[in-house]
């Protein structure tokens, strides 16, 4: 039995001068994107010991009594959508997912002029109080890795012999940038409980950071396959609006998790998606056909026949994910 490994892309060279780089890197990032919608960076340049103490900070987060983690609880964050979250809050396809997490996104003042239009998911964050560096961390982390999102936009674009800033002019110049830290408890003999359910994601682009536990899975075209952690690696995956824009030739394509270790698990999913305001809209992409898989999708929507601004897409579906906070937020 063969075992199918996801791509990993070495993607300095898409930021290096050297002769032909960038289409190197380009060129298999299109071959991952159509094979898998899923495949690993490593050669990225964000800082390891940043990472680190991420890690480090979380840990000691989550570690915390739920009381205390309850004072940057989510009903506290408004509109903004942010703050923590407890077990089994979270719901995929309607089902609670066995981990808690902290919602977090781009820094803004309550000035920002979409903060003050009353835009749902743009706002302040709220950081807990009682542990040093944990907001400044987290703030530099989200700085690096929306560096690191344009970059990967820019060998996007050209894996679709596109012009490198194809995206950036249209939909990601101004990002939606959510980040969030999840806390998977182990299933202490329960095998049936997924800490995240089978689903895909909304946006454009997924950056993950996991530590060394495990219990990611990609739904391959022949079965599910382990994303199992990859020292200094990320793990990137395209989102449904991707998906949209090219007609189905990138699929934003099903995972999900299971911790099976006896320890926590921690994962750092990174948003990296349209802005609020923009319609989405396919791309014109010669000699492609839309295959749409509405029938198999997980659930069961079309993203092909979605019309409207990727917020419209997002409030839909986040509003499916935390039935509780819609009213409050909405
Ligand atoms: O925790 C992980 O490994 C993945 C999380 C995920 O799929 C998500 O947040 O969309
Ligand atoms: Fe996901």
């Amino acid at each position: 039995m063969t075992v199918l490994q996801l791509p990993i892309i070495d993607i300095s060279g898409l930021t290096c001068q050297r002769n032909n780089s960038s289409d190197v890197v380009a060129q298999q990032i299109k071959q991952a994107c159509q094979d898998y919608g899923f495949f690993y960076i490593v050669g990225h340049g964000v800082d390891e010991q940043l990472q680190t103490q991420l890690e480090h900070l979380s840990q000691e987060f989550f570690a915390q009594d739920q009381e205390t983690k309850l004072k940057i609880s989510m009903a506290l964050g408004g509109r903004a959508w942010r703050g923590y979250f407890p077990v089994g809050n979270e719901l995929t396809s309607g089902r609670p997912d066995l981990k808690e997490g902290i919602y977090f996104g781009s820094e803004l003042k309550d000035n920002h002029p979409l903060v003050k239009a009353g835009t749902p998911m743009h706002g302040r964050n709220l950081f807990p109080s009682n542990i040093p560096q944990f907001r400044e961390t987290v703030l530099e982390y989200i700085d690096s890795m929306t560096k690191l999102g344009h970059i990967l936009m820019a060998g996007i674009a050209l894996s679709l012999d596109l012009d490198k800033s194809y995206f950036a002019e249209r939909y990601t110049k101004d990002p939606l940038i959510l980040f969030r830290i999840f806390n998977y408890p182990p299933n202490l003999g329960s095998q049936s409980e997924w800490g995240v359910g089978e689903h895909t994601d909304y946006g454009v682009l997924t950056i993950l950071k996991q530590d060394n536990i495990g219990g990611l899975q990609v739904k391959s075209k022949s079965g599910w396959i382990d994303a199992p952690p990859i020292p200094g690696s990320f793990v990137c995956n395209i989102g449904d609006m991707l998906d949209r824009m090219t007609r189905g030739l990138y699929r934003s394509t099903p995972h999900r998790v299971r911790n099976l270790s006896t320890s926590n698990r921690l994962s750092f999913p990174f948003f990296f998606d349209p802005n609020f305001n923009v319609e989405v809209k396919p791309i014109d992409l010669k000699d492609v056909v839309v295959k749409d898989d509405q029938s198999d999708r997980w659930d069961k929507a079309s993203v092909h026949e979605f019309r409207g601004t990727y917020g419209d897409y997002l409030l839909k579906k986040v509003s499916k994910v935390f039935p509780e906070l819609r009213q409050k937020v909405l």
